[in-house]
């Protein structure tokens, strides 16, 4: 994310810029270097922001830049430090940190230039507080799900077997104990003794690492399996998995080979531990066998163990973690020979669970410039020539890029408008946990969440707690929402504030009964501003990882419409009439280049967008 503060020169109403701040979490990767311009191979492995501050300052050394290697959700992000820019440009990856400066640049009332790229398809948009949308208006294109079913007990694809592999086991073994997961659900349902397969998965005192992995191994790809295949309905007009055990794969002395982990530890960096490194396997595109993958397995289990154990319990995948990618490519591998689905290479394997879209350099540089436009004509104040612009895959009337006037914000927005939200729920099932993990955090996205009922705090989390409450709020944690101390019936509304992000919204509670478990298996459901969910198809949202920068997907139709949103379509800015010029004539014709700024070795130039044929739609904003 790059944030910038300019100063405006008044008298010529030029930029004259002055400092800025980028903030960026990650470290730069070889991956990176085909596109990211201002990093080289030497400068693997530092910060982002440090280099490209570096790398800014020797062609432009006049200019401030302070580079903040963190994360953008820091506390010391706060509110008063939003307040100091005039334009903030997000270049974010996710939607989680996208929302969260969605909320402070409107906490803050600073304009907010978003961009987004997948593969050929990108956008920018901008988003002034109560003159356009906000980043949150629209619903977002839900990520790609899967029926709970297909991931737990019937894959057909290896895209299933890595969102078990990486959602349900990964989690299992290595992340939040806490969290709901379906592969205990699936299991127990199945299984005589929930007791056993509760306890198959924690580590026993002593245990040998190797012995454990071995019990892991068996449980989910052997016992499992068996249990499955008892239930002969399932597997009437289905092939039948076969069980794997690690003694049939693997015998005991080659197990005993795993774990060279002296290959390993020529470091102590987390991000360095490799079972791939450490069995000597080099190519991650080569497809490993059901052996390999079995001993990949267990080896990067014993790594977890070994090296990375204060991790333990709050991992989640990450596709950039080596050791995480080779452990869910493994099961994912030994999951599919189970079911008889081909086995693919690490390399398709991170592809699949990073959601990765290949970045096109040509999309980000095209992208990079709209940002800077969008981001001067803020700084001017410009604010009739304001562009929503979608860069499509497939162009029509040759137009590669469609700039849309933004609209203005949604009145029914839970972010940026005052609009209560609606929560059916059962009221004597549910407990104030469900909702603050399903609701507040995974739904609403917000960090450091504050629930009340009237005046009463229901919940609350941040350093400055005393005891008494921290334990006061873990107790209203695990009781039912109708038997908190003071009770949410339905009826209720409660007030949701996120302190961080200065967000706060209400929601109506309305009890209800019964859920479908399998259209609505968070047992609850909420409306309001977001669609109601889809009845359609058993889905369960499995797979919510993004890896690119995320574009909306967005198709250009012949006619006068784009898609930047599910259902939602946009009308293009109209290409002034048909008077048999062609488009190119016409926009050298009203072409108007400003110049902003007086330095002859760099000019900013724009291509002002309002001259360039563009009518204003009916649509347009009102001022
Ligand atoms: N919460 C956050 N705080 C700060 N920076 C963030 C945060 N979330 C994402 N980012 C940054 O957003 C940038 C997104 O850039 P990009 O989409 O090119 O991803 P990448 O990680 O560089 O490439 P790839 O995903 O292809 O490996 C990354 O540099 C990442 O560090
Ligand atoms: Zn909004």
């Amino acid at each position: 994310m790059t944030c910038e503060r300019f100063h405006f020169s008044s008298a010529r109403d030029k930029v004259d810029l002055l400092s800025h701040l980028i903030i960026d979490m990650d470290t730069i990767e070889v991956s990176n270097l085909n596109r990211q311009f201002l990093f080289r191979q030497s400068h693997v492995g530092l910060s982002k922001a440090r280099v490209a501050r570096d790398a800014v300052l020797r062609f432009r050394p006049q200019i401030s830049i302070t580079p903040y290697h963190a994360n953008v959700k820091d506390s010391n992000f706060n509110v008063d430090f939003f307040k100091q820019f005039n334009v903030v440009l997000n270049g974010l990856d996710n939607l989680d940190a996208r929302r969260h400066v969605n909320r402070l640049c409107l906490a803050a009332d600073v304009p907010l230039v978003e961009s987004g790229t997948t593969g050929f398809l990108g956008q920018v948009t901008v988003h002034i507080k109560g003159k356009t949308e906000c980043y949150e208006c629209q619903p977002k294109p839900a990520p790609k799900t899967y029926p709970v079913c297909t991931i737990t007990s019937t894959p057909t694809k290896f895209v299933h077997c890595i969102v078990w592999a990486k959602d349900l086991l990964f989690a299992k073994l290595f992340g939040d104990k806490n969290q709901e997961n379906d592969l205990n659900v699936r299991s127990s349902d199945a299984s005589s003794s929930s007791n056993h397969v509760e306890d198959v998965f924690e580590r026993r005192n002593d245990e040998d690492i190797e012995q454990y992995g071995r019990r892991v191994y068996d449980h989910v790809f052997g016992y499992n399996i068996e249990v499955a295949l008892s239930n002969e309905e399932t597997w009437k007009n289905r092939n039948r998995p076969k069980p794997i055990y690690s003694r049939d794969v693997l015998d005991n002395e080659l197990t005993r080979q795993n774990g060279n982990m002296d290959k390993n530890c020529s470091t102590n960096c987390p991000s360095s531990v490799s079972a791939m490194a450490a069995l000597g396997m080099k190519n991650p595109q080569d497809i490993w066998g059901l052996m390999e993958n079995s001993r990949i397995f267990l080896e990067a289990l014993k790594l977890f163990f070994s090296k990375r154990e204060e991790e333990i319990g709050n991992l989640t995948f990450d596709k950039d973690d080596q050791l995480a990618v080779e452990f869910v490519t493994a099961a994912a591998n030994i999951r599919a020979a189970s079911f008889g689905i081909p086995l693919h290479s690490l390399f398709e394997a991170k592809g699949i669970a990073g959601n990765i879209v290949h970045a096109v350099a040509t999309t980000n540089a095209v992208i990079a410039g709209l940002i800077v436009i969008e981001a001067i004509k803020v700084l001017q104040n410009d604010t009739k020539n304001y562009r929503m612009t979608y860069c499509v895959e497939h162009p029509a009337r040759k137009m590669l890029l469609m700039p849309v006037e933004p609209f203005e914000p949604n009145k029914s927005c839970y972010v940026c408008s005052e609009t209560p939200l609606l929560l059916e729920i059962n009221t004597h099932r549910a407990k104030l946990r469900d909702f603050v993990d399903k609701i507040v955090k995974a739904t609403l996205g917000m960090n450091l969440p504050l629930i009340m009922h009237g005046s009463a705090l229901l919940y609350e989390v941040g350093d400055d707690l005393d005891e008494a409450m921290v334990a006061n709020y873990a107790a209203n944690l695990e009781k039912v929402l109708s038997e908190l101390p003071s009770p949410v019936t339905g009826g209720t509304m409660l007030t949701v504030e996120d302190l961080q992000q200065e967000f706060s919204c209400n929601i109506n509670i309305k009890h209800r009964e019964e859920f479908d478990e399998e259209k609505e298996p968070d047992g609850m459901v909420l409306s309001g501003w977001a669609p109601p969910p889809t009845v359609e198809g058993a889905n369960k949202t499995i797979d919510n990882a993004g890896s690119t920068s995320e574009a909306l997907p967005v198709e250009a139709e012949k006619s006068e419409e784009i898609e930047t949103a599910p259902g939602k379509k946009r009308k293009l800015i109209e290409v002034s009439k048909n008077d048999g010029t062609s488009n190119a004539e016409e926009i050298k014709k009203n072409e108007k280049l400003q110049v902003l700024d007086d330095d002859d070795d760099d000019d900013l130039v724009i291509l002002d967008g309002g001259d360039l044929g563009f009518s204003p739609s009916k649509k347009k904003c009102q001022w």
